[in-house]
């Protein structure tokens, strides 16, 4: 599903971020990120999900070498990819709506189809009632939600989601973390960047934590996580 071949990331001429990273995560897997703030979690999903192209080495996404995709090849790829940022990136003049139904309307879905999969899904985290609102009206926790649904709606095969809980109160924060993992259970893989460790434990997927630009553990090796965190290991690293 995703393999990382010895890959380097460099903004610039600035320092490398990761270096000679391998990774390897199979289909249908759920891997939390963890690592300082800086470690560079959010460049590696920008990696992922085809938000930035590395400065060495090879990414393998679906068995497909990005690096060989047309224009069209990677925007279809993308396509099979949700992501949810970290600022959320919703679309300021849209409505809550059509902030969700967009990628279905890029993917060329009819109105009629689309209309009950967001509104489903806007029900579902809470949102039935702001509809027609717009992003900038609703509080943090509220367009995270949104964010987080427009990631779904297309169903895609790959999640990539950049501290999904951050802005939402516990409750909340806890049904999110069902519809993930009933994603999961579905068959969709996952990569989870956070600094909630406990939410991490709870999770209980396999965690991969960014160290020195490195995978920790085993430096330049191909990794397939490593496993659950240790009660010991909880707390190391700034919210
Ligand atoms: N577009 C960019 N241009 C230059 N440097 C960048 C860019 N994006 C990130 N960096 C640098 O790359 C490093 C890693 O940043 P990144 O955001 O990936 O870390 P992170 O682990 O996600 O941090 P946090 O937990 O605080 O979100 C940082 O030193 C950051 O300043």
């Amino acid at each position: 599903m995703v393999r990382f071949e010895d890959v380097t990331l460099r903004y610039g001429q600035g320092p490398e971020i990761l270096t000679g990273l391998s990774l390897h995560l199979e289909p249908g897997s759920f891997h939390c990120l963890v690592g300082p703030s800086g470690a560079g979690k959010s460049s590696l999903l920008k990696l992922l999900y085809l938000g930035q192209k590395p400065s060495a080495g090879r990414i393998s996404l679906f068995g497909r070498d990005v690096s060989r995709l047309s224009r069209d090849g990677r925007a279809r790829l993308r396509r099979q990819i949700g992501v949810v940022f970290q600022e959320f990136r919703l679309i300021s003049h849209l409505s809550v709506f059509d902030n969700v139904a967009l990628p279905l309307r890029l993917a060329g879905e009819r109105e009629s189809s689309l209309r009950t999969k967001v509104e489903e899904l806007l029900s579902w985290v809470g949102l039935a009632d702001h509809l027609r609102a717009a992003p900038e009206t609703l509080s943090g926790g509220q367009q995270q939600r949104v964010a987080i649904a427009r990631a779904l709606v297309g169903r895609p095969n790959l999640l990539v989601a950049d501290e999904p809980t951050g802005s939402v109160d516990d409750r909340i924060g806890q049904r999110l973390m069902h519809l993930f993992q009933e994603l999961h259970r579905n068959g969709t893989t996952i990569v989870l960047a956070t600094h909630n460790l406990a939410m991490v434990e709870r999770l209980g997927h396999p965690v991969l934590r960014l160290e020195d630009g490195q995978i920790a553990g085993q430096p330049g090796e191909e990794r397939e996580g490593l496993g659950p965190l240790s009660p010991g290991s909880r707390g190391h690293w700034p919210a």
